[in-house]
């Protein structure tokens, strides 16, 4: 059965450079776009040329897309003015694009109070910007803004701009959620309505996720017989954001009820990368991934509890909607208070750590487990420091050295400039092999000062650790009050760029933090194959 064509229509480089917090220089413009084309996209919406330097600049030469159509965003022209006389539409129709996508009122109440025209100037701006991008040789299509509240308010008039729009060459008319309070159900029906005049293969949605359902409004439209979608990755856009397309993608490409029927630009070995794709742009904007988003998100395929672990280990689809593979990501089973045999025995192979299952040791380990989550401790946030917990309970852990003192001190004082500050002190007595080391360290606190004269000299171990370092250091206060325990965990990272998580829970943050330490550097010593 042949399958209809849907179009995906990507606009984080405009609607998203609307988000708060997001600006996008004029390399990650670039970048973003060809990341957009590899993938699989059909419209790249670069901005707004005309409205500041780096859209222009952006629009002043085409990108080299294999597959897009590299696509200009702008008004219609200006009510009272014609459109040639129309700067900002001169400067569209300048851009070096492929396509226009103009934005137009499609709401009597907007056009009143936002545009203070009339009705008919502003059907006819539609028209008049249409033909003059069509004349200039470009593909066209209209955004109908507030489109769905526009319906609502006066159906007629809402349908004469979209009518407009498409009756003067636009190859779209796209259906604008623009406030993001639309329902699916009104969606649907709207769209159904809207299919009676235009046909739907010339119908897209631009959703805006106000109520958290941008997605769902997309797909209901395609339901209805939309055939563009527009969204962004990773959901960015104005306020909460636009149907994100790190969603969308895979649900139009692994649920059978789109795949069987419609086709997109995006191929299997695409979506393949579509993790990598989102973190690219988290990385780019310095964003913290969102651990919780579907599909791409960290925790899209963790799983936590003893009961789904059982079964996911015996058939993953047990607990999985759809392979993590197909969009890029990983299965992972974590270790934690929810923890049964079947989590520590997943995480025990994920490590490599060999076990016989019928150890009692096995039993030992789930119930340490739990008892030091108990008090604290957070294992599925520090590998490594499980990776040392099973060791040692399954009695595989050398004693490499013994830190048999350690003293920190913080002191307050003028410098020779007359200055106030504040300097750390750290002493570290260790026994490496029955030779006794002491180092001293200064630091710009108290952790640092510990850090450094932990790991200045450690013997024969020295060269194992010399590539170590730490790159983030993170506590929390537990329980509150008098009764208050510190968790520190720390991330470090090898000569190799291999990172791990260790974690230190006490009552006395030096304590807490000088546990995560100590771990971390015996399990480099562990990975390192350091001999005993
Ligand atoms: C729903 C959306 O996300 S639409 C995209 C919104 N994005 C942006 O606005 C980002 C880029 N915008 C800009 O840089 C500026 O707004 C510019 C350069 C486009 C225009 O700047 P200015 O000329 O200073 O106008 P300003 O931004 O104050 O106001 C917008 C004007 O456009 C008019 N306008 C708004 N939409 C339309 C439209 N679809 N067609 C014609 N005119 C419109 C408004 O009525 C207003 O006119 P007024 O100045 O006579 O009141
Ligand atoms: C066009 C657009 O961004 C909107 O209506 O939300």
């Amino acid at each position: 059965m042949s399958r209809e064509r849907l179009y995906l229509f990507d606009t984080t480089l405009r609607d998203g450079a609307q988000t708060n917090g997001v600006d996008f220089t004029l390399h990650d413009k670039q970048i973003i776009a060809q990341m957009l084309d590899e993938l699989g996209i059909d419209y790249v919406e670069g901005g707004y040329p005309g409205a500041n330097p780096t859209d222009t600049e952006f629009f002043a030469a085409k990108p080299k897309f294999e597959h897009a159509k590299f696509t200009a965003f702008g008004m219609t022209r200006r009510p009272g003015r014609s459109a040639s006389n129309d700067p900002g539409l001169a400067g569209l129709l300048e851009a070096k694009a492929d396509a226009i996508c103009f934005v137009a009122k499609s709401s009597a109440y907007q056009v009143r109070v936002a545009l203070e025209t009339t009705n008919e100037e502003n059907l006819a701006s539609i028209r008049d910007s249409v033909s003059a991008a069509k004349a200039a040789g470009r593909e066209v299509m209209v955004d109908c803004e507030h489109f769905f509240d526009g319906y609502k308010e006066d159906a007629d008039f809402a349908l004469a701009c979209a009518k407009a729009a498409y009756e003067s060459g636009a190859r779209w008319v796209v259906l604008c959620d623009t406030n993001g309070g639309t329902m699916p159900h009104e969606v649907e029906t709207i769209v159904g309505a809207v299919t009676k005049h235009i046909p739907g293969s010339h119908v897209g949605i631009h959703a805006h996720n106000d109520t958290e359902q941008a997605v769902a409004n997309s797909l209901a439209a395609v339901r209805a017989g939309a055939r563009q979608i527009q969204g962004t990755l990773n959901g960015l856009g104005e306020r909460c954001g636009n149907a994100n397309l790190c969603s969308l993608i895979p649900t139009l490409r692994l649920k059978n009820e789109f795949s069987d029927a419609l086709e997109i630009g995006v191929t299997d070995e695409k979506l393949a990368t579509l993790m990598k794709v989102s973190r690219a742009l988290d990385d780019m904007l310095n964003r913290a991934p969102n651990r919780h988003a579907p599909y791409v998100g960290e925790s899209a395929f963790v799983t936590k509890t003893g009961i789904h672990a059982s079964a996911v280990l015996k058939d993953p689809q047990t607990y999985e909607h759809v392979s993590p593979d197909s969009v890029g990501n990983h299965r992972k089973v974590l270790v934690s208070d929810q923890a049964g045999r079947s989590n520590v025995m997943a995480e025990l192979d994920r490590a490599g750590i060999p076990y016989e299952k019928s150890d009692p040791k096995l039993a030992r380990l789930v119930e340490e487990l739990k008892e030091r989550e108990a008090a604290g401790f957070a294992y599925e946030s520090a590998d490594a420091s499980f990776d040392l917990l099973a060791r040692r309970t399954l009695g595989r852990v050398p004693e490499y050295f013994k830190v048999e003192q350690f003293d920190v001190n913080v002191e307050q004082r003028y410098n020779a400039n007359g200055q106030r500050v504040t300097v750390a002190l750290a002493v570290v007595k260790v026994d490496v092999a029955g030779e006794r080391l002491i180092s001293a360290a200064e630091g710009n606190g108290p952790v640092n000062a510990l850090d450094v004269a932990l790991r200045k000299d450690l013997g024969k171990y020295q060269k194992y650790i010399e590539g170590l370092k730490l790159i983030d250091y993170r506590v929390r206060i537990l329980n509150g009050g008098t009764e208050a325990v510190t968790r520190v965990l720390i991330e470090s990272e090898d000569e190799n760029g291999e990172s791990w998580t260790t974690i230190g829970v006490s009552p006395n943050i030096i304590d807490a933090s000088f546990q995560a330490l100590m771990d971390s550097v015996v399990y480099k010593l562990v990975k390192s194959g350091a001999p005993v």
